[in-house]
């Protein structure tokens, strides 16, 4: 199993449940505005901590209200990528893509599907969104995460930015074979990325 999660959680006056258990490859919650996607993405990446329940990801034990175990976000390994990059804008690239490891090597081998060589130089504030995008990918990637967590990794980029993108999941997905859990709205998004696809209403 890739994902098992079970959860209940209260957010304002609103409860979000998930009961999920996803084998290899990518997992999909799609759903409207307002459903939770971001929130559960944040309580498997231990930012945010579930009223009840159990987070596993790839037979590790993450978070299990009854037995006491609530890992720091540190300790669980997760390759967040959140829906608005967040590249810390006093780095150049090369330096938010080193952050994870400061002292090590960049390993621009592990990344170079993504294409983002030329820009190892710029600022943050000198990129697309699709470049910044592909960054904040890299940046996950070297990491050395356990899992990726991508949020809306689609939206607001134009068809070819999308198409780059997605050829670049595809290949997280089927070549680095990291368990991924990627939310969306995007029905078309969902189906041509998604092994399977868990539904959160709102
Ligand atoms: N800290 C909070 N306190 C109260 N309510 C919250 C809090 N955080 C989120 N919510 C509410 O919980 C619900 C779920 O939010 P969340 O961001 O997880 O939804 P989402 O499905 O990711 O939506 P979107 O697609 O718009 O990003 C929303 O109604 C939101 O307003």
């Amino acid at each position: 199993m890739s994902f098992e999660i079970r959860l209940r959680k209260r957010l304002g006056d609103r409860d979000i449940a998930l009961d999920l258990a996803a084998g290899a490859g990518a997992t999909i919650l799609f759903g409207p505005s307002g459903a939770g996607k971001t929130s559960v993405l944040n309580m498997v990446a231990g930012l945010l901590r579930p009223d009840a329940g159990t987070i596993r990801v790839a037979g590790e034990t993450l978070f299990d209200a009854s037995a006491g175990i609530d890992l720091p976000p540190e300790r669980r390994r997760a390759g967040y990528v959140f829906q608005d990059a967040r590249l810390f804008p006093h780095l150049r690239v090369r330096d938010n893509l080193r952050y994870a490891f400061p002292g090590r090597p960049l390993d621009l081998a592990r990344i170079a599907f993504l294409g983002i060589d030329q820009l190892l130089d710029r600022w943050p504030r000198a990129l697309s969104g699709g470049e910044a995008r592909r960054v904040a990918i890299g940046r996950a990637l070297l990491s050395d995460p356990a899992f990726l967590l991508l949020d809306e990794p689609l939206s607001s980029l134009d068809a070819a930015r999308r198409e780059e993108i997605s050829v670049a999941i595809e290949h997280l997905r089927d070549v680095a074979r990291l368990p991924i859990l990627m939310v969306t709205h995007d029905a078309g998004e969902a189906r041509r990325l998604g092994m399977r696809i868990v539904p959160m209403d709102a």
